[in-house]
């Protein structure tokens, strides 16, 4: 009974397909595309998968992207496309945002992959959960499961673009993480680097002294890597959050795969 997990971000699509709906399991096949190239995935790297018997995804990339991915699911597979909706409650999170379903689906999920990894880890504790995509997040999550809040930032691309286009004397090719930069480029680098750093340093913070208890932290996303050497503390590198997140909520729904 295979599984399709689907998550949609602002830049890319990522996909995997497991030969079934457990968390844990590996995927037997997996990628990412840029978002351009969506209508490739029927006809191109998902041609000759073996066809699975549920899909879940997130997306936060907006209903046209949505659509176009729909597209390529029907066209290739049989299963209809579903998506997870951010909710009061699921799979071991509660939701305390103001508007629970304009919680980004992906931060929700990632919350519940995070969750379900640290649970099976040991003791229940807090957490911090950081996704560096085309924007950056940071949840701040309690012992209990209570999501407390969380950062949105811009991602590193973002932010240098914003400074290149606001500024006369930045055009700047990437530089080096520097303690003290001493040329434009590893000085924009680095303050971007330190930025997102900085942030989440602060979440860590808060969340340590709300909960009286160090956080349990975890880093995803596509430029993640890229962050890990420049982060204090212990943060765990886990590159299938989203994806482990869907598996719990298909598990927890009972999908067929
Ligand atoms: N090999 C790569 N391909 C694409 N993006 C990459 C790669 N390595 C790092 N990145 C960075 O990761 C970001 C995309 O990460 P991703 O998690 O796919 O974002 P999103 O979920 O917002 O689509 C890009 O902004 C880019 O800076
Ligand atoms: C914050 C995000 C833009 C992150 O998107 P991403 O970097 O994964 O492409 C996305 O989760 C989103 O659109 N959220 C809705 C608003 C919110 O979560 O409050
Ligand atoms: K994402």
């Amino acid at each position: 009974m295979a599984f399709l997990a689907i998550d949609i971000g602002n830049t890319r699509i990522k996909w995997s397909l497991y030969d079934a709906a457990r968390p844990g399991a590996v995927p037997v096949a997996h990628g990412a595309e840029f978002l351009d190239h969506i209508e490739r995935l029927a006809e191109g790297p998902w041609a000759d998968l073996p066809p699975p018997d549920s899909m879940l995804g997130c997306v936060v990339a907006g209903d046209a992207v949505r659509r176009r991915a729909e597209e390529q699911v029907v066209e290739r597979f049989e299963c209809s496309p579903r998506w997870v909706v951010s909710s009061v409650a699921e799979a071991g999170i509660v939701n305390g945002y103001d508007h629970p379903t304009r919680l980004g689906a992906d931060r929700w999920v990632a919350m519940i992959g995070a969750r379900h990894r640290m649970m099976s880890q040991g003791k229940p504790r807090p957490m911090v959960v950081v996704m560096i995509g085309t924007a950056v997040t940071v949840e701040g999550v309690d012992v209990h499961g209570k999501f407390l809040g969380g950062l949105i930032l811009p991602g590193h691309g973002i932010m240098l673009r914003a400074l290149e286009s606001g500024t006369a004397g930045l055009h700047v090719p990437t530089g080096e993480v520097r303690e003290f930069p001493t040329n434009t480029s590893d000085a924009l680098t680095s303050g971007g680097t330190y930025a997102i750093a900085g942030a989440v340093e602060r979440m860590v913070q808060h969340v340590r002294a709300h909960c009286g208890a160090e956080p349990a932290c975890f880093m995803t996303g596509g430029a993640g890597w890229k962050m890990a050497p420049s982060m204090n503390g212990d943060f765990e590198l886990v590159d299938s959050l989203i994806m482990d997140g869907l598996l719990v909520i298909a598990q927890e729904r009972m999908l067929p795969g």
